[in-house]
């Protein structure tokens, strides 16, 4: 007999099951759970001496589950980051498996012998019609064999149907029926493109370098328009020639247009694309496919991360820097960190033979802007630096102009004016970057001061001109805005903090005949819509495309000579230790989309702080500079990459209750971590304190911010695991969210 630690669908224990039969790790089978059958994952394979509970009780797994296995190697990264993240299996399998399997058990009738007609004819009632009835009934299960019962019912009265069951000539049985029958895709010849990309010195080195070095993991870090599109592209397309696969991720699919259709035009029919709006029968369509090799080349947003490609060579992940590449739910997994953990287990279970180099899987992060964390780790050496220095042709990078915003009272300044007026003449297009969407930030009060908040969420209340809304960034609430206040009655509701909406309307003010079009969250909600903007943008059907950081990045169109920075300040002002990076990063990819083409390219960047090192440092294109300057802060404040941070999210829909528990946990855990690490300013504990957004969807709020060196960071999170464990067990009101390596400090 052998025994199986089991994972039960949407169930957040772990059971103990016995087979004879042998069973796989990942393997899928069925079991019986409190008198229902269900979907059971094998995690792992217990021996008898082990178990803790009486044997005789355990159950039997009915039997294998037909559907694919999870890989061993996906197996071992879910409980990795079950581990790192202080997840559970029922949240990560869930992100890992997709389109969860559901289980439909239904009755079945099964035959057992014919109605004898004379003897029922005995029977109380004998007319024609149920004579009839029988010789149907007596055919039909017959031919059958095994119907359901609804079925069954179906074509026969449930008078016959119960006389049967009593007269057992059928038997019932509850039998099994998966929802996931997949049809098998025919696998068409494979087209890829053989177009030649004649590759530059630069990035024939770097392609040389990945392919023939030892090392595993690799940072490719080009400045913007320097092509590293081609050199992903030309990696992917000589692994696949040998038969192996690639993962390449995007920051976000619906944004990524351009790359996607780029390696679609690449690798065809190869590529399976996978995307959140995806039906949970087309993402085990596409998960079938991948696993049986029939496409080789996934491209997809953070879960493509998971794909079970077969003889995976290469996973990409492109601009790197992106914040979307962290999950905000449970798991809160970091798609590089667990990108780099897959090829590690992967390639430490490869069998040493001399085929072996040539089957490692290599991550390659790309980024303009590489976040601080990861090029920290290419400079003590843990990554292999790869770079581009100069654009693809030779084309530079844009010239810079800061302007002040203590100058002006406008949004637009008249060097800004002026420089838009000079494209729009010269028949060339402009890319405006404004990060904050809606028409006003916030209304306030001229009489009494009042500013509209949302009664779910301590956030203002965001206008929006085109529907005459408020509307909340944070739960979706929405209101109709009547242009008074709602405290004193005023009608002098001021619009403070300008957004993309506002900024349009002023813009087709000051350029009557320019076409212009608006791109943030709000004005594309759908992907198809982005697509039409992208194409219609790049066969210059509008001259100035106008939107949030969505457009600050990736796009290539070699028209657009001109980028303008409306307000480079609104995330610089955020509470968040990384806020200065992203500006970073965020002023130099939008910058990087000027003059990509022969035309050279202008950036005009407006700030309130032109002062600032981080202008400074944008506009004189010095990352490393930046970086150095960066580092120093880190270091002595103990911020990754030097130390690593936890943030504990404790909630409830009572305020009172919130902080109390928030204070008592925070107690117990202090407690716990005075024993084994003494607390300094380096291995910190925060008070419980009020979230920065205090109040969330009628919840409220309070966090504890944990900061540790490197080397404490596991015995610390123990304890965090433990003690919150521990508490959210019998505080049932609450919500424990842990976040491991934040990056929402929100
Ligand atoms: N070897 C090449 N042959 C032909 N065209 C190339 C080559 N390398 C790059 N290009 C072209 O140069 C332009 C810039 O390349 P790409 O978009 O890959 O830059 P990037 O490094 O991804 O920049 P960013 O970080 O700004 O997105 C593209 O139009 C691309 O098609
Ligand atoms: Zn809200």
């Amino acid at each position: 007999m052998y025994y199986y630690e089991i994972y039960i669908e949407n169930n957040r224990g772990i059971y103990t099951y016995k087979s004879k039969e042998k069973y796989e790790i990942g393997q899928w089978c069925i079991v019986n759970f409190i008198n229902r059958y269900k979907m059971g994952l094998i995690l792992a394979i217990t021996e008898e001496s082990k178990i803790q509970i009486d044997i005789s009780k355990i159950k039997k797994i009915k039997e294998a589950a037909p559907v694919l296995s999870i890989p061993d190697n996906l197996m071992q990264l879910i409980k990795w980051i079950r581990n790192y993240y202080i997840s559970d299996y029922y949240s990560v399998i869930k992100a890992v498996y997709p389109g969860a399997l559901k289980l439909n058990y239904s009755k079945k009738a099964i035959y057992q012998k014919d109605f004898l007609e004379n003897e029922y004819l005995i029977g109380e009632d004998n007319s024609e019609n149920s004579l009839d009835e029988i010789k149907k009934f007596n055919d039909y299960m017959k031919k059958r064999k095994e119907v359901t019962i609804a079925t069954l019912k179906k074509n026969f009265s449930s008078k016959i149907v119960e006389k049967a069951i009593n007269e057992k000539v059928i038997s019932i049985e509850k039998k099994v029926i998966l929802n996931s029958k997949i049809s098998k895709g025919e696998k068409k010849k494979s087209e890829i493109a053989e177009k030649e990309i004649i590759l530059n010195d630069e990035q024939q080195k770097a392609v040389d370098t990945i392919k023939n070095s030892e090392n595993q993991i690799f940072l490719l870090k080009g400045i913007t328009g320097s092509g590293k599109t081609e050199i992903y592209i030309n990696l992917i397309k000589e692994s696949l020639k040998q038969g192996f696969g690639s993962i390449f991720l995007v920051p976000e699919i619906s944004l990524t247009v351009q790359m996607i259709q780029r390696l679609e035009e690449e690798f065809h029919n190869e590529v399976a694309i996978l995307h959140s709006k995806l039906t949970d029968k087309e993402k085990r369509e596409e998960w079938t496919f991948i696993r049986n090799g029939e496409k080789k080349i996934v491209i997809g947003a953070r879960s493509a991360i998971f794909a079970p490609v077969q003889n995976l060579k290469y996973i990409i992940v492109d601009e790197e820097h992106e914040n979307t590449y962290k999950q905000e739910n449970n798991p809160r997994y970091h798609v590089k960190n667990v990108a780099i953990k897959r090829a590690f287990l992967q390639n430490d279970n490869l069998e040493e033979d001399e085929t072996v180099k040539s089957k490692k899987i290599k991550v390659i992060l790309g980024s303009a802007t590489p976040s601080f964390e990861t090029y920290y780790q290419a400079q003590q050496g843990d990554i292999e630096l790869v770079e581009l220095t100069k654009r693809y042709k030779n084309a530079k990078l844009p010239k810079f102009e800061v302007i002040d915003l203590n100058e002006t009272a406008e949004n637009f300044s008249e060097k800004l004016l002026d420089k838009i007026s000079q494209t729009l003449k010269k028949n060339e297009q402009a890319i405006l970057i404004l990060n904050r969407k809606a028409f006003s930030n916030l209304l306030k009060c001229k009489d009494c001061g009042n500013i509209p908040t949302c009664p779910n969420c301590s956030i203002s209340l965001n206008y929006y001109k085109y529907d005459n809304q408020l509307k909340c960034h944070y739960c979706g609430y929405e209101t109709q805005f009547n242009s008074t206040c709602d405290e004193c009655g005023s009608h002098k509701m001021r619009q403070i903090g300008a957004g993309t909406e506002k900024i349009e309307e002023e813009l087709a003010g000051l350029f009557p005949s320019a076409r212009i079009v608006r791109v943030d969250s709000e004005s594309i909600k759908t992907k198809q819509n982005y697509e039409k903007v992208y194409n219609d943008f790049k066969n210059h059907k509008y001259d100035i495309m106008l939107g949030t950081q969505i457009i600050a990045k990736g796009l290539d169109f070699s028209n657009v000579t001109l980028v303008g920075i409306i307000n480079a300040d609104i995330i610089l002002n955020f509470p968040d230790f990384r806020a200065s990076e992203k500006t970073f990063q965020l002023l130099t990819q939008a910058s990087g989309r000027a003059g990509r083409g022969e035309k050279d390219g202008e950036v005009i960047i407006q700030t309130f702080n032109g002062e600032n090192d981080v202008i400074k440092k944008t506009i004189e294109s010095d990352y490393e500079g930046y970086y150095k300057n960066e580092m120093i802060i880190r270091k002595m404040l103990n911020y990754p990459p030097f130390g690593r941070i936890v943030i504990l999210v404790i909630s409830a829909t009572e305020e009172n209750l919130a902080k109390e528990k928030a204070q008592t946990l925070r107690k117990e855990i202090v407690k716990n971590i005075d024993t084994v690490v003494k607390l300094t300013t380096n291995n910190f504990i925060s008070d419980a304190f009020k979230s920065p957004i205090y109040k969330i969807n009628g919840r409220y709020r309070y966090q504890i911010f944990f900061k540790f060196e490197r080397e404490n960071i596991l015995k610390i999170k123990k304890i965090i695991k433990k003690c919150a464990g521990k508490f959210q067990k019998t505080e049932k009101k609450l919500r424990i969210t842990i976040d491991v390596d934040p990056i929402n400090m929100m």
